[in-house]
């Protein structure tokens, strides 16, 4: 658990985060969105001490972060940032084995995390383990730069727009990898982003940030339920509301019985997935089949619909 407790960082007597708290739940994902410059990416360096607070505590596992040394806190909180931050002249595994070394694992656990990690990431140890970043698209370089930050497969991890140069293919692809490696591992995540989409995809809850002040810590449904200020509101789009809120959930929960015509949607599918094709294919109802083609119902617009409103 990460507990931040009235939190201020001044600069030039100007506070740009302002008294903020919030706890983040062992093994979820909290999501900080906001404005440029509204302080998030000068909270999440304080949860890891590369900026130190004026004001309030940060407590990591019921420790005070002031009374942990900042190099031995950064070896335990995973760190992945915009552009990657890779070493250029460091070969691929090189860069993925810094922390492994700074804490001395030996060579052969070094070796076989690197290759597990490289698997994970879709990286074909043999064909990437020895190049150079340089020599990497943009989209692998920042794999690579979240495979280093797990490395040491610490139990917290702090991202900063770790996503931010993907294009939107790859940018999926690489969440969907995310939330995968969040429940094998229990990582407790911190993410920074500028997108909302991004934030509802991969958040269990999300902090909204305006001018150095949290304006609203909760899960999504309750951002979208009861948006605590306009600029959440607006931040969370009035208009996408219905469809945010079935994007929250599968179609597994909505399978009724009986057959239905067309092309069958994966009961793992979001509910707003399910919405776009019962809607492009004109359809009332569509087939749901398990991920191995199994046939287990049929899920219906009108079902679908009711989901998409304002939840009481
Ligand atoms: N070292 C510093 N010295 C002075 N001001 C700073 C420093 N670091 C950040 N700031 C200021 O603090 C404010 C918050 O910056 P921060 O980078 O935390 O915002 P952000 O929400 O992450 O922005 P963005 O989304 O644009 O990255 C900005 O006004 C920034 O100019």
């Amino acid at each position: 658990m990460i507990d931040i407790q009235s939190v201020t960082k001044r600069y030039g007597g100007k506070a740009v985060v302002d008294s903020v708290s919030f706890a983040v739940p062992e093994g979820t994902i909290a999501v900080l969105v906001g404005t440029s410059g509204s302080g998030k990416t000068t909270l999440l360096r304080m949860i890891n001490q590369l900026v130190s607070q004026d004001e309030g505590t940060i407590l990591i596992g019921g420790e005070d972060t002031r009374n942990i040394p900042g190099h031995e806190l950064r070896r335990r909180i995973g760190y992945a940032i915009q552009g990657h931050g890779l070493f250029p002249h460091r070969t691929v595994a090189e860069n993925i084995a810094t922390v492994p070394r700074l804490l001395k694992w030996d060579r052969t656990r070094i070796n076989a995390r690197v290759d597990e990690l490289l698997d994970l990431f879709q990286l074909d140890p043999a064909a990437f383990a020895d190049r150079y970043p340089h020599q990497l698209s943009g989209g692998q370089q920042q794999r690579v730069g979240v495979a280093r930050a797990l490395a040491a497969e610490p139990k917290i991890l702090l991202m900063d727009e770790p996503f931010g140069a993907l294009d939107p293919v790859l940018r999926g692809k690489a969440q969907d990898e995310l939330l995968a490696i969040q429940k094998r591992f229990g990582t407790t995540i911190v993410v920074v982003t500028h997108d909302i989409n991004e934030a509802f995809h991969l958040g269990d809850t999300i902090a909204v940030m305006d001018k150095g002040m949290l304006l609203q810590y909760g899960r999504p449904i309750d951002l979208l339920k009861a948006p605590a200020t306009p600029f959440v509101e607006g931040l969370v789009g009035a208009f996408d509301r219905p469809f945010r809120l079935l994007a929250l959930d599968t179609v597994a929960g909505l399978i009724e019985p009986g057959e239905a015509q067309g092309e069958p949607i994966e009961a793992v599918r979001t509910r707003q997935d399910a919405l776009a094709a019962l809607m492009w294919s004109g359809a009332d109802a569509l087939p749901v089949v398990s991920t191995d083609g199994k046939p287990l119902g049929r899920v219906r617009l009108q079902t679908l619909l009711r989901q998409a409103v304002r939840p009481q």
